[in-house]
C-alpha cells in the first residue's frame, strides 16, 4: 500500500532525511522509533503530504504521492500530529465533526460516525466542552476521535473492509494519556489494522512499540539503523547505538514480545551541571 523508495529531504541545506526506503502493507502497524530528532515527524509528515520537497519516490496504492490532488490524500490518510495549535473554544464535538469535513456524507451518517467515535475514545460525556478547558490527555482523545471520524466509512469496527483504501498517521498519539487510555489508544489501532488500515505510529515506549508493532522502524539522524519485528529491532546493541543508553533486553513466559529494561543512567557529569546551572545544585 505504501511504498517509500529512497527518499530524501532538507531544509535549506540542512539533510534530514537520508535515502528512506521502507514498504508498509495493508493491515499493518509500523512504529517509527528514534532519539529525539532522529526525523521520525519528518518522516510522517513527508508521507502525509505536508513537505513536498523530498527526491526519491512515494507511492499511495500504486500513484504517486505527488500526484494524487490533496482532498484525494485527506480521505485515504487521517493525520494526528505531534502539536496541534488550536486557540479558538471549539467544542469537543466540533473538532471530531471537522474529521468528517473530507466526505459529503449524510448529515445523519455523519452525526452516527461522530458518536461512534466519542464513544470508543470514551469522551461522549465531554462533547459539549470547550476544547481548551480539558487536560492534556481528555485532549489527545478527541484528537484521536477525529482522526478516528476522519478514517471511518460507517459507525463501527466491523462491516467494511478498509484493505488498501485507508491509512492512519499517528505522531505520538499516546501522550499524555494515562496507561489504561494508551492501551485503549493502541489496542484502537491494532482493531483498525484487523480491517486492513495501514497505521503508521510514532511512539517513544519500547515497551508498547514492542507490544503493539507489527513492523518496528529504527531511525538514526535521519536514515533507517534497522527494521523488522520488533525483537529483531529492539535488541540492545541496537538500543545503545540509537539512544546511548544501556538496557537488557528480557524474555517473559507469559509474553510473546521482549522486555527492555534500562541498565545504566547518563547523566551529564556534576561538574558540567555545576557549570550550567550553579542555582540547582545549590
Ligand atoms: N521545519 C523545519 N525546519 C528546519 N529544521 C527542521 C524542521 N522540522 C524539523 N527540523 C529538524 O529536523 C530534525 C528532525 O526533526 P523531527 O521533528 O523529524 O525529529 P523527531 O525524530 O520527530 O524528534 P522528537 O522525538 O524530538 O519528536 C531535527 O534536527 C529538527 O530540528
Amino acid at each position: 500500500m505504501l511504498s517509500i523508495q529512497q527518499v530524501s529531504l532538507s531544509f535549506g541545506k540542512q539533510p534530514i532525511l537520508h535515502q528512506i526506503s521502507l514498504e508498509a502493507a495493508p493491515g499493518e502497524l509500523c512504529v517509527l522509533m528514534g532519539a529525539n530528532g532522529a526525523g521520525k515527524s519528518t518522516l510522517l509528515k513527508t508521507i502525509a503530504g505536508e513537505y513536498t520537497h523530498f527526491t526519491g519516490d512515494i507511492q499511495l496504492g500504486g500513484q504517486s504521492l505527488q500526484q494524487l490532488p490533496a482532498a484525494a490524500q485527506a480521505r485515504c490518510r487521517a493525520v494526528l500530529s505531534q502539536k496541534m495549535h488550536l486557540q479558538l473554544p471549539f467544542t469537543v464535538e466540533e473538532i471530531v465533526r471537522m474529521g468528517r469535513y473530507v466526505y459529503h456524507a449524510t448529515p445523519a451518517l455523519d452525526k452516527a460516525i461522530i458518536d461512534y467515535a466519542l464513544q470508543v475514545l470514551q469522551i461522549a460525556e465531554l462533547r459539549e466542552r470547550s476544547w481548551l478547558t480539558l487536560s492534556g490527555g481528555q485532549q489527545q482523545r478527541v484528537h484521536m476521535a477525529r482522526v478516528l471520524a476522519q478514517l471511518l466509512e460507517t459507525p463501527d469496527l466491523q462491516t467494511t473492509d478498509y484493505a488498501g483504501k485507508k491509512m492512519l498517521l499517528l505522531d505520538e498519539p499516546v501522550t499524555g494519556m494515562d496507561i489504561r487510555h494508551q492501551q485503549l489508544a493502541l489496542q484502537l489501532a491494532q482493531e483498525l489494522t484487523r480491517k486492513g488500515v495501514l497505521v503508521i505510529a510514532v511512539l517513544h515506549d519500547f515497551q508498547l512499540a514492542a507490544a503493539y508493532a507489527d513492523k518496528l522502524v529504527l531511525l538514526h539522524r535521519g536514515g533507517i539503523y534497522a527494521a523488522g519485528r520488533p525483537a529483531e529491532v529492539l535488541t540492545a546493541a541496537h538500543i545503545r547505538h540509537c539512544f546511548d543508553i544501556d538496557t537488557q533486553v528480557l524474555t517473559h513466559p507469559s509474553c510473546s514480545y521482549p522486555l527492555i529494561i534500562t541498565t545504566t543512567h547518563h547523566l551529564p557529569s556534576k561538574k558540567i551541571l555545576a557549570n550550567g546551572n550553579n542555582h540547582l545544585l545549590s
